[in-house]
């Protein structure tokens, strides 16, 4: 979109009831109905890289669902993000569920070619399997980017009975392959038992630093958010958010929960104090809607995709603004 059209916003809730239709994120646009966007919403329905319960290919349609809810205007933010950019739903990416290796690089062609087209991708999972070729696609735009991945597991494991693409991989095989700046790594919400201290030997010797889910609740969200700020500076940064970073109570719609986590309020709060990080693409994974109940976490991932999206779009429009008055 340049500057001089109107983006094409949600469907009007006052007029048409929320739950009438097929859901598209926040009652956007389908990308095909606009032509291009400046956020693209997909959907990545994948889950043969867990290693515990299945299900999170059913995430990205939950999480659809319950953003029917979501209003247009964020005043966590102060901004209406569907009105200063064009956002719209750019529906799934269909991968293979019966071979890893060659869904992830579906998912690298098509993130290929959305970022082709100048949109910055809010990804909805989808097993955490597929933040690898969410980040290669974004590396090749932007160069190594700071990665700030919230969530229990670190992730950073090698490999589950010899595979090397599985959801708890997925920021090794990124820093082997050299897509991340090693100098802004975080993981944030950590929590909960290891295979062994080496794992938090190996995860601190790729570069990452850790604040744990009882670092949070301490410190609180404003002084954590801060924190990371400074860490990240004006690097191209890319979030990828497990649920799981949320404590059961506030997720227990996923496959590997774990007990003791942060509350969405902690979530969306720290997520809000990132406001002005240069947020170039962000994932929200592993919502797995047969362990939901009354959507508590499907709810909870379509606010955290609104604010992603609303701090991208706010971007989007404070540059173009700028170079007008050029
Ligand atoms: N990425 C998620 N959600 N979980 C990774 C857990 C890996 C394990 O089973 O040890
Ligand atoms: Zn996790
Ligand atoms: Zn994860």
């Amino acid at each position: 979109m340049t500057g001089n059209e109107t983006p094409r916003g949600p469907v009007d809730s006052s007029r048409i009831p929320r739950y009438a239709g097929p859901a598209t994120f926040a009652r956007l646009p389908r990308l095909d109905e606009v032509g291009r966007a400046d956020v693209a919403v997909v959907g990545v329905p994948f889950d043969s890289g867990v290693s515990y319960r299945p299900g999170a290919r059913f995430g990205g349609n939950a999480i659809r669902e319950a953003s029917r809810l979501l209003r247009p205007y964020n005043p966590a933010q102060d901004a209406s993000p569907f009105a200063l950019t064009q956002v719209a739903d750019g529906g799934d990416i269909a991968v293979n569920p019966f071979n890893i290796n060659e869904a992830v690089e579906t998912v690298e062609a098509a993130a290929d070619d959305l970022i082709g087209t100048g949109a910055r991708l809010m990804t909805l999972g989808g097993d955490h399997t597929i933040a690898l070729p969410l980040l290669r696609s974004v590396a090749k735009k932007h160069g190594p980017v700071a990665l700030l991945h919230f969530d229990a597991h670190l992730d950073t494991w090698d490999t589950y009975f010899g595979a090397e693409y599985t959801h708890g991989t997925p920021f090794r095989r990124a820093v082997e392959e050299g897509i991340l700046d090693t100098s802004a790594l975080s993981h944030v919400g950590i929590r909960g038992p290891l295979y062994g201290k080496q794992d938090l030997t190996d995860d601190e010797k790729m570069g990452f630093g850790i604040v744990t889910s009882a670092d949070v609740y301490r410190r609180g969200a404003d002084e954590v958010a801060d924190q990371l700020r400074q860490r990240i500076g004006d690097r191209p940064l890319y979030i990828s958010i497990d649920i799981d970073c949320l404590d059961p109570a506030h997720a227990p719609g996923t496959g590997t929960p774990e007990a003791g986590g942060m509350t969405s309020r902690e979530l969306l709060e720290i997520l809000r104090g990132l406001a002005s990080c240069n947020l170039v693409s962000a994932d929200v994974v592993e919502v797995a809607p047969a362990y939901d109940h009354a959507e508590i976490t499907s709810v909870a991932a379509s606010h955290t995709a609104y604010e992603l999206t609303t701090i991208m779009s706010r971007q989007i429009a404070a540059a173009r603004e700028e170079n007008e008055g050029k």
